[in-house]
């Protein structure tokens, strides 16, 4: 299982004092060493954390594979086309959100879509499209010419946190998720169910499956299970992590984690 890491975090930290440290730059040599697959970044719209700037170094000088999700707006498609990554992820965006809410609607915004991915791949980059976990949602990926689907794991990740964290307890507490721990721990196996299926689904549709969002060093567990799972992308609790036992350390002991996941299975 690849193990994609998300070094938009590092760039979130950067622009807290809107200066020039950390440089996400510096991950790039210490993720290969740590024994990363994969990196991933989010060129959003309005450059909250990876700017332009980072983009462009990152994609001349990453030693791994690069993954740059963004949107389907056409000046960013045109920045992807020009910096070349290994990967595009596609992933829906609106502005007042803290991070990505939902999946891709693959369906509503299909011709879009289809353009964008033809558009990619004639310029030899592979497609990923982040979606939520629905098999007419799957389909209509498949019919885009897309490489890949990533599997929103949002749902499961909240659902998990509201179960087995402290966060109901705190103000981030998830309003619509507090419910009684019977319907929560229903809710839970529906979301792995779903993502079960979707994996199963995607996979007989020819498409490669990835996950990710929310994903961390407990709930990534359940979800490495899941063989046709290919690869994970995961972001905020590894450079979270990293506060406590550094950036290297805390790659590596999530690649470790999937490691002995994987092998047990
Ligand atoms: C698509 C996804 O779940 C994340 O990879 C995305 O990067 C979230 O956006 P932020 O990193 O801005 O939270
Ligand atoms: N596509 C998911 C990703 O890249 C990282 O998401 P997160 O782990 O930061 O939630």
């Amino acid at each position: 299982m690849k193990l994609g890491v998300n070094i938009d975090h590092i760039a979130v930290l950067r622009e807290a004092r809107r200066i020039n440290d950390p440089d996400p730059i510096e991950a790039l040599g210490v993720a290969k060493r740590a024994g990363a697959d994969q990196i991933t970044i989010h060129l959003r719209e309005d450059r909250r954390h990876i700017n332009d700037n980072d983009a462009k170094k990152i994609a001349q000088l990453s030693p791994l594979p690069l993954n740059m999700e963004c949107s389907i707006d056409e000046e960013i498609i045109e920045i992807v086309c020009a910096l070349k990554p290994h990967r595009a992820t596609l992933v829906p965006e609106k502005r007042e959100e803290v991070t990505t809410e939902g999946g891709l609607d693959v369906i509503s915004n299909f011709d879009k879509i289809l353009q964008v991915v033809e558009k990619l791949k004639n310029h030899e980059i592979d497609v990923s499209l982040f979606i939520d976990p629905d098999f007419e949602i799957i389909a209509a990926c498949a019919d885009t010419g897309a490489d890949m689907v990533e599997l929103h794991t949002g749902e499961y990740a909240n659902i998990y946190a509201m179960l087995y964290s402290n966060l109901r307890s705190t103000p981030h507490s998830i309003k619509n998720l507090e419910l009684p721990r019977s319907e929560l721990q229903e809710r839970l196996a529906k979301a792995i169910g779903d993502l079960e299926n979707s994996a199963i689904y995607a996979s007989k549709a020819g498409l490669l499956v990835a996950a990710g969002h929310g994903l961390n060093y407990q709930n990534v567990i359940r979800i490495a299970q899941i063989p046709q799972i290919v690869e994970l992308n995961i972001g905020q609790s590894i450079i979270a992590r990293s506060i406590w036992v550094g950036f290297e350390q805390a790659v590596s002991q999530m690649k470790e984690l999937l490691r002995e996941t994987r092998n047990c299975n």
